[in-house]
């Protein structure tokens, strides 16, 4: 198959999602990241909206990027007007970029409705709009706004829209899916039709409103499309745009389209989670291709068989995205699950060993009782290495006391822990103030044992989760806690579950605490 080109969106119509917005160094830094990874073209916003899409125009200059060119994005003229006196096309070519791409309406409704205008205005609009960016700008695109809708709706105006942006000689016309309404099935059959009128170059822009955007945009390079637009991570108005994540390896390993190199592909699992970072967002683990669970086997069965061959259970390769195949523990494992977990671990396990039995029973029953190991592996580390007999104990805990009191109806609840360690034969007793009674429970902890394992002091408290588990018991029922632990290196997750908040609390945190000191002693050791 061709060459198809890759057309980003991320920094104007993924930022028209609800919850996202980028400072422009946050965009400067996204768009080298989609340079590097071969994106073809990056729209860097809309210049004629707002003076920080106008800054990013100004500062992409100054970039150094490989290959890609920058768009910027605008509509046709408002009516009434001629294009040089319209303000959103004059700062348009004043942002001086490489490509200029406008939206215009193909859907007579959307004339008559949102424009206000006749049918035959509306063709002019994107005539005269086009032919005046075309003197002006190197490549002119032309975004064909409800294409499909349009084209159910009235087929012959529609491509008349289409042939007035032609007759302008647009570079490429983007048949747009604005509403993300269109199904597979019908879109590949209206580009068909499209095709018997319209011979300049096509391009798709999907929305995900039914879940289809991805779907549409491949049957759309299917049936010749030469641009396929997208956001990374999907992001964008309503349910977003088509998913370049899943659209790029799509194209590229089943459709065998030239769109980036296999080096290339390897970088898009960290460019999703780069631009999840940037945009303070958690990223999906279930994101196809490149989201946490998308090569994590759970079932005994699928365990099994893909450590005799990762393809039983395996669409593609992992690797081939940046990702990786996941094993997890829960009370669906069978032996496979416990002896990938232990390679894993570089521990040595036999699966007749009765050992990788006991630990199964063992994890099933604990599962039984509300503990999950799927968040929290550095639990489960552990509980292999107890029943292997390999797990070294560091200090014990002689106890603690956890205060919670609200003194006055005005005032803040003070919180404050005592705890008592012993390590070694020395006792340490220590007490300390915390936000809220783990917090202080985490402080006591820390704050009696850095005195004997200094190293304690890079360990960070990432994330901390309460479940409340089963329903129905209200303040009685069991709780789950998974912390999330931390420092320059790893990070790393435990659980703890009990009736009791706090007791949940602590022994995961015990658990994170352990987990460190064993790391830190296995490193200590292989150094020596
Ligand atoms: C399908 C898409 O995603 S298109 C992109 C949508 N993105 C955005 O809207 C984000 C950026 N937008 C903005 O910053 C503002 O909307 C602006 C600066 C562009 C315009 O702001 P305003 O002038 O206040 O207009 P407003 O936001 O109310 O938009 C409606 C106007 O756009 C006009 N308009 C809408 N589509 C088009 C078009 N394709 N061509 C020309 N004018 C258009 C409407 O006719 C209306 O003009 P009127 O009020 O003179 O009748
Ligand atoms: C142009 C555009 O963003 C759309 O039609 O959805």
């Amino acid at each position: 198959m061709s060459l198809v080109k890759l057309y980003d969106t991320t920094l104007r119509d993924g930022t028209q999602a609800e919850d996202i917005s980028f400072l422009v160094e946050d965009k400067i830094r996204i768009a080298n990241r989609l340079d590097e990874i071969g994106i073809h073209y990056i729209e860097g916003g809309w210049p004629g909206s707002n003076p920080k899409d106008v800054a990013f125009f100004k500062d992409i200059k100054k970039e150094k990027l490989s290959q890609a060119k920058i768009a910027a994005f605008g509509s046709t003229r408002r009516a009434k007007i001629t294009p040089d006196k319209d303000h959103n096309l004059k700062t348009l070519v004043q942002a001086e970029p490489d490509v200029c791409t406008i939206f215009g309406k193909t859907w007579d409704f959307h004339v008559r409705e949102a424009l206000r205008i006749s049918n035959e205005e509306n063709l002019e609009l994107i005539f005269d709009s086009l032919e005046y960016l075309k003197t002006r700008v190197p490549e002119v695109f032309y975004d064909a706004e409800h294409f499909f809708d349009g084209y159910k709706a009235n087929p012959d105006y529609a491509i008349k829209t289409l042939k007035a942006a032609q007759d302008a000689k647009a570079d490429c016309i983007v048949l747009c899916d604005t509403n993300g309404g269109t199904m597979p099935f019908e879109l590949a059959e209206i580009i068909r039709e499209v095709r018997k009128h319209i011979s300049a170059p096509l391009g798709i822009h999907t929305h995900n409103d039914s879940e289809c955007a991805v779907a549409n945009s491949l049957h759309a390079v299917n049936e010749g499309i030469v641009q396929v637009q997208g956001t990374i991570n999907g992001f964008g108005e309503r349910c977003g745009n088509a998913n370049l994540c899943s659209i790029m390896p799509a194209l590229r390993l089943k459709m065998k389209a030239e769109c980036v190199s296999d080096e290339q592909l390897k970088k898009l699992r960290d460019l999703s989670r780069f631009v999840y970072e940037l945009a303070n967002l958690s990223p999906d683990k279930h994101q196809p291709y490149v989201g946490n669970s998308a090569f994590a086997h759970k079932g005994g069965v699928h365990v099994s068989a893909i450590q005799r061959h990762p393809e039983t259970y395996e669409h593609m390769r992992p690797e081939l995205v940046g990702n990786m195949t996941r094993v997890l523990i829960s009370d669906l494992s069978g032996r496979s699950n416990i002896l990938a977990k232990a390679e894993e671990f570089n521990i040595n396990m036999d699966s007749k060993d009765p050992v990788t039995l006991e630990i199964l029973d063992n994890i099933k029953e604990m599962e039984n009782r509300g503990y999950q190991f799927e968040g929290a592996e550095a639990s489960f580390e552990l509980l292999m290495k107890r029943a292997l007999g390999t797990h070294r104990k560091f200090f014990s805990v002689i106890g603690f006391r956890v205060i919670d009191e609200k003194r006055h109806e005005d005032q803040k609840p003070f919180s404050e822990a005592t705890i008592m360690v012993k390590v070694g034969g020395k006792v340490e007793h220590t007490a300390a103030e915390g936000n809220g009674p783990v917090n202080a429970l985490d402080n006591a902890l820390r704050k009696a044992l850095e005195k004997f394992y200094p190293k304690l002091k890079e360990v960070k408290l990432l994330d901390y989760k309460v479940r409340v588990l089963p329903a129905g018991q209200g303040t009685a029922s069991s709780i789950r806690v998974l912390i999330e632990s931390g420092d320059k290196e790893a990070r790393w997750g435990t659980v703890g579950v009990s009736e009791n908040i706090i007791d949940a609390s602590y022994q995961a945190l015990i658990d994170s605490i352990e987990y460190k000191l064993h790391r830190a002693e296995d490193a200590e050791g292989v150094r020596k």
